[in-house]
């Protein structure tokens, strides 16, 4: 694949692409995840190259969000839908969901989120989930204690390429072979010459060995399930909750990996685990094993009177003969007693089989001496002893292990990435119930939208106590209202609404209509007056919105504060009619709606957020913009009230001025 087709990618990220195993699987499923261990690609990077790759699958020339307050609102929204999350994967997955303009993109999406609403997000698959994540490559395998022999330099390089894990020697001949079973638990000999050399130790002949590598480094293919145990666990519980199809029988892989340990070793058998703790409890069992000798031995000679005769005695001083022969004179038996009753410690606390209880017994000496001391190389010929029989074990454990899973890796991915892809549904399934969420329809008769029962939930009340608003337009409106009335959270509504609609995803709303924008304009309100210049840049900046593209959606609030009043009905009048020729839809809130009709050449649609009336010197609004309609200002709401309690004939006469 050519990465650097892709816009954004130069030949450095390319290069880093290319390192990847996966690269094309992942730029194809948008594997956020897997992107990121590219060298030096960070996970935002990661996104961006995904959703560019998914742009060029889709022709989607991108550019939806045109402005700032339109692509803080989409962070907003991804984070509300990362937030529900479990695994960092699907956090990072989800952002190479964006809105676009592209129909086959949307869909695409849309079918992802049919699919994701049936999905119930239960506490219990989201408990599962937290153990999962993204599989990661094993370290390369080591052996110490098998190797490959051979005679021949072309085999010898032959058998290193295919096997770099296991240490590989030239040998002369069956003595040099002899020679290197020493040194190994296991001798794997290459050539065919070898056959019916009989040597002592575990060598064998196997000329075809370096074709079956599985066989010969079983911890090759046990490496990726030891390193991802706790992931594939975590994965087969998923599909166990979920019971979601399973690629794999779960039951044998879930026995398979109670064998392996992280480490890439097995367990689970109990011939293994003698071994293993002999090995490490051998140092401590032989000094206790000494001890018991010595303290029987001195409780004997602490009991015992002795009578030395007197020819005795001068040979003992003349001779320098050692206290070691009176002892075996005198207390032979006893010394004979300690001794067996140091070897029986040694063999029991063990557990030792026959084999191992010879040589262990060999470790005491049969000749009297005191303090009892043990035989050094006889203690390191048992450990020998122990940790051959112990590798050749693990060794035939692990080849039946890999001969059960060695097969099964492509499924097990399969496995874990079909858990991880849950969670991104989840996440979805979770944000649609939270908010009680509806697939929108999109029609292409309309010029705007079509929203009934919207609620946000960027609002700063609880979700609960959200008013659901109900709001239509198609083309150009002004939108007027009561201070606080909810005008700006109106329009913020609206481009949530686009945004997750253009992302192919449900909306917080019992049902929404709307064409298929091209872009969205979101223009924020503007802090206080600016100054010439800024002013001057901003009447740019709407130059090129009024001759920009059709199907667009422009959003703009209180664009007034810019300058002063009169000035600014009639630049909002003169873009009105600049967008109503064209083939844009618009939402222009303001509380100059009476002025910029006054202006306007043409009429101006206006509809209006309307106060019921005040309560407690609290305004009780009707949250839904009336159509057609100008709403009440706050203040002659006020004068209004004053009027009707009749204190006094100004507030009458106020009244008529607002007519
Ligand atoms: N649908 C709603 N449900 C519940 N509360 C709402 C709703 N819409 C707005 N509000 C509340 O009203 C407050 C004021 O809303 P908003 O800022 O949108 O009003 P506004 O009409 O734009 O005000 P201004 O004229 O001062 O710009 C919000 O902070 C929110 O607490």
């Amino acid at each position: 694949m050519d990465f650097e087709a892709i816009p954004g990618v130069g030949a450095k990220t390319a290069d880093a692409l290319a390192e990847l195993d996966d690269s094309v699987d992942a730029l194809e499923t948008g594997d956020v995840a897997t992107l990121a261990r590219a060298p030096s690609i960070s996970e935002g990077r990661a996104a961006a190259i995904a959703r560019a790759a998914i742009r060029i699958r889709h022709d989607d020339p991108g550019g939806f969000l045109a402005t700032d307050r339109s692509r803080e609102l989409y962070r907003d929204v991804l984070s509300l839908l990362q937030a529900r999350a479990v695994t960092t994967y699907a956090e990072k997955r989800l952002e190479t969901l964006y809105p676009s303009a592209t129909a086959s993109r949307i869909e695409e999406v849309r079918e992802f989120t049919a699919r994701a609403m049936e999905r119930e997000p239960t506490a219990e698959v989201r408990d599962a989930l937290a153990g999962v994540e993204p599989l990661s490559t094993p370290r390369d395998v080591a052996v110490r204690d098998r190797c490959l022999a051979t005679t021949d330099a072309e085999r010898y390089a032959e058998a290193r390429g295919k096997i770099p894990e296991l240490p590989v020697e030239v040998v002369e001949d069956a003595r040099e072979l002899a020679e290197l079973a020493r040194g190994y638990s296991t001798v794997v000999a290459l050539d065919e010459s070898f056959t019916g050399v009989t040597v002592e130790g575990d060598v064998r002949v196997e000329p075809d060995a370096l074709e079956t590598p599985a066989e010969l480094v079983p911890e090759r293919p046990l490496a990726f399930f030891a390193e991802n145990r706790k992931t594939l666990l975590a994965a087969v519980e998923v599909h166990q909750v979920t019971e979601m199809q399973a690629p794999l029988d779960t039951e044998t892989l879930e026995s398979a990996l109670a064998r392996v340990t992280a480490d890439g070793s097995v367990t689970g058998d109990d011939e293994l685990a003698r071994l293993t703790d002999a090995i490490a409890d051998l140092d401590a069992a032989i000094s206790m094993a000494e001890n018991v000798a010595n303290d029987r031995l001195r409780d004997a000679i602490r009991e015992r009177d002795v009578t030395i005769e007197g020819s005795d005695l001068l040979s003992l001083v003349e001779r320098g003969a050692g206290v070691d022969s009176l002892l075996s004179r005198e207390l032979a038996d006893e010394y004979d007693a300690a001794i067996e009753a140091a070897r029986e410690h040694l063999v029991e606390t063990l557990a030792l089989d026959s084999g191992e209880t010879e040589i262990a017994r060999q470790a005491f000496p049969d000749e009297p001496s005191f303090p009892v001391e043990h035989d050094e190389s006889v203690i390191a010929r048992l450990r020998e002893q122990l940790e051959a029989e112990k590798s050749r074990r693990e060794e035939r454990h692990k080849r039946d292990l890999a001969r059960t899973l060695a097969d099964e890796r492509e499924s097990a991915e399969e496995l874990v990435r079909a858990a991880l892809e849950l969670d991104v549904e989840l996440a979805v399934s979770r944000f649609s119930r939270d908010f009680d969420c509806v697939l929108p329809e999109f029609d292409s008769d309309l010029n705007g939208f079509e929203i009934v029962g919207g609620r946000s939930p960027m609002l700063d009340v609880e979700f609960s106590a959200v008013e659901p608003v109900d709001y239509g337009v198609s083309g150009v409106a002004l939108l007027s209202g009561v201070n606080s009335g909810g005008k700006t959270s109106t329009l913020d509504l609206v481009a949530l609404i686009v945004i997750l609609a253009h992302m192919g995803l449900p909306v917080p709303a019992e049902s929404v209509r709307l064409r298929r924008f091209a872009e969205l304009h979101y223009h924020g309100k503007t802090q206080g007056t600016l100054d010439a210049g800024a002013f001057e840049s901003t009447l740019r900046e709407f130059a090129s919105l009024a001759d920009g593209e059709a199907g667009r959606l422009v959003l703009v609030d209180e664009l007034e504060s810019i300058t002063e009043p009169g000035a600014s009905a009639k630049i909002i009048a003169g873009i009105l009619e600049e967008l109503g020729e064209r083939d844009v839809t618009g939402v222009f809130v303001s509380h100059l709606a009476d002025e910029i009709r006054d202006v306007a050449d043409e009429a101006v649609a206006v509809d209006g957020i309307e106060a019921k009336g005040l309560v407690d010197g609290e305004l009780v609004v009707e949250r839904s913009p009336v159509k057609d309609h100008l709403a009440r200002s706050t203040p002659e709401l006020i004068v209004e009230k004053l009027a009707d309690a009749g204190e006094s004939g100004f507030y009458e006469r106020l009244l008529e001025k607002f007519d």
